[in-house]
């Protein structure tokens, strides 16, 4: 069954969410130096470099096969790398898992998952890092998870086993455990792939609205080139494992190098707020 179309939004966010997404003291600023990932004996990423400002937006955009899962993978530390990932000024591979986890969450793109899970028991394990090892989740963890599942409008589908969603709400049930995790860093793999314009509209409003009210800090990879000027203050551009190019979106969605590294005829123009707009032109 399709969803209902999402509410409008509200411009607060919601008391629950807002009072326990972490606040602007939290760390979050992200600096990659010098990233390299090997994968079956082939290089898949090189040299890459990147710094995120607290509460800044880098959109990580290129090519099939650019490395740019890859990328957040390794930033996830689901992958091993050479080079540092630091989280202001700290290692966070020399984190303990659990201290990594209130540092940064990742929504990867396709996660395999519990088919029998409950909706609401997964995006509760978003909590894990925040429970005492051998005791239960608190009341505050279910009234986060529980918040966190309105905004992305997924109450009515709580106690839904996974196994009986839709790929859209596959996708929603994925963020939201990222969300209920409550740190600093989101790192979010092709977020909205798999949503219809509405919920697409609802998630990236979201996430934008935790990063204004509360300085998180996001790396996402998007696809759609014109959502990610839209509402990323960074954009970084990857090819072939490297990067290619980097800057505020303007500076990296141009015709001439989304023509070299997508091979796509593109017309650019300038949207609300002088941000770029990307149309494809038929050749
Ligand atoms: N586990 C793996 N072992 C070996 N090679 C891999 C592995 N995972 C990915 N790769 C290769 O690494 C390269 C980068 O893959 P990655 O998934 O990061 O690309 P991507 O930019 O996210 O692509 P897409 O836009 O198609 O999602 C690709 O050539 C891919 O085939």
């Amino acid at each position: 069954m399709p969803d209902a179309a999402p509410d409008a939004l509200p411009d607060a966010l919601p008391d629950v969410v807002s009072d326990v997404v972490p606040g602007g003291d939290a760390m979050s600023r992200l600096t990659v130096r010098d990233l390299s990932v090997v994968l079956d004996g082939r290089p898949v990423l090189s040299e890459v470099g990147l710094d995120v400002r607290d509460g800044g937006w880098l959109a990580v955009i290129g090519a099939n096969g650019a490395g740019k899962s890859t990328l957040l993978r390794a930033l996830a530390g689901v992958l091993p790398y050479g080079g540092d990932v630091l989280i202001d000024d700290t290692p966070v591979r020399r984190l303990r898992h659990r201290d990594r986890a209130r540092l940064l969450a990742y929504a990867p793109q396709t996660p395999a998952l519990p088919v029998d899970m409950t909706v609401f028991d997964y995006a509760l394990l978003g909590r894990t890092p925040y429970i005492p090892y051998l005791g239960r989740e608190g009341r505050c963890d279910r009234e986060v998870t529980a918040s966190v599942l309105e905004r992305l409008d997924l109450s009515r589908l709580a106690s839904r086993p996974l196994g009986r969603l839709s790929g859209g709400e596959r996708q929603r049930v994925v963020l939201a455990r990222a969300l209920a995790q409550q740190a600093p860093v989101l790192l979010l793999d092709e977020p909205t792939t798999a949503l219809d314009l509405g919920h697409q509209q609802q998630v990236l409003e979201l996430v934008d609205r935790l990063r204004l009210a509360d300085g998180l800090t996001v790396v996402t990879t998007l696809h759609d080139l014109s959502l990610a000027g839209q509402y990323a203050d960074a954009m970084m551009l990857l090819s072939a494992g490297r990067v290619a190019a980097s800057g505020v979106p303007a500076e990296v969605l141009t015709e001439e190098l989304i023509a070299e590294h997508f091979e796509a005829r593109v017309r650019v123009g300038t949207g609300p707020a002088g941000r770029p707009e990307v149309h494809l032109e038929r050749p």
